[in-house]
């Protein structure tokens, strides 16, 4: 038999949005993949030619245009930041949904125009993203690159801007913090090695059909 696909799928609050959804197009992890106490990466299904990796949200991405992994699923937060050439993304899964935005702390926001600015220092989760984001319009971004908590970073004076994400906007409000200015939306899209849709076609396009019907059906319901 030849090699089974490999989805990767990020651990964390996707993982729980993106469970039925997996089952909606056919596939049924072992038991341990749902279970956060699991130390396994690795995870066999229902379908004896596809089996699952857990890893990080931004690793998905990684796999998957490196060719380690087929198919994955992963936030377009994370697309954005990579801009992989060997990513195709099909699928909007229409979960995981957020915003990438600028956020400052309070004090600041209140004699400050995003319009006027010509040098922000950042810190972020995103810096390429958020260079692009800025440079397109015309303004200077130093980055200072963190991989968690950046809503700690002004108050501390390591930079007096963040750009991270923002769903029910609590964590900002909670961090003296608050949104300036919406950089993109974000779900989570179903993801897909090119050279392997083109390579593994028979098995990874009804795959792709298989996700596309299963958005359509729980929206449907
Ligand atoms: N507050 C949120 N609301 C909705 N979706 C979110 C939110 N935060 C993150 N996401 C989505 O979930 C993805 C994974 O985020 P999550 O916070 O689970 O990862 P993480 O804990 O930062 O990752 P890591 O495993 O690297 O620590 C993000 O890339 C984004 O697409
Ligand atoms: O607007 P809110 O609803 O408060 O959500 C925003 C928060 O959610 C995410 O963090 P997460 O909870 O995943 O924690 P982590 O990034 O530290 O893992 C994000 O990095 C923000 O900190």
């Amino acid at each position: 038999m030849a090699d089974p696909i490999i989805i990767a799928v990020p651990k964390g609050r996707i993982l729980e949005e993106a469970l039925p959804l997996l089952e909606k197009a056919g596939i049924v992890p072992e038991a341990a993949f749902a279970d956060p106490d699991s130390r396994a990466l690795r995870f066999a299904t229902n379908r004896a030619d596809i089996s699952l990796i857990r890893v990080r949200a931004f690793d998905v991405a990684t796999f998957v245009a490196h060719g380690a992994a087929q198919l994955g699923l992963v936030g377009s937060d994370v697309l954005m930041e990579f801009d992989y050439s060997e990513i195709y993304a099909p699928v909007d899964l229409d979960i995981g949904h957020c915003r990438v935005s600028v956020a400052e702390p309070v004090a600041m926001a209140a004699g400050d125009d995003p319009r006027e600015w010509s040098h922000v220092r950042v810190a972020t989760k995103y810096p390429h993203l958020t260079k692009r984001h800025f440079e397109a319009r015309g303004v200077q971004a130093e980055c200072v690159k963190l991989n968690g908590a950046m809503e700690i970073a002004p108050v501390l004076g390591l930079a007096g801007r963040i750009v991270d994400l923002v769903s029910s906007g609590r964590t900002l409000k909670e961090n003296g913090l608050v949104e300036v200015e919406v950089i993109a939306q974000v779900s989570t899209r179903l993801i897909v090695n090119r050279a392997a849709f083109k390579t593994r076609a028979a098995i990874i396009g009804p795959l792709v059909e298989a996700f596309r019907r299963a958005v359509e059906v729980r929206d449907a319901a």
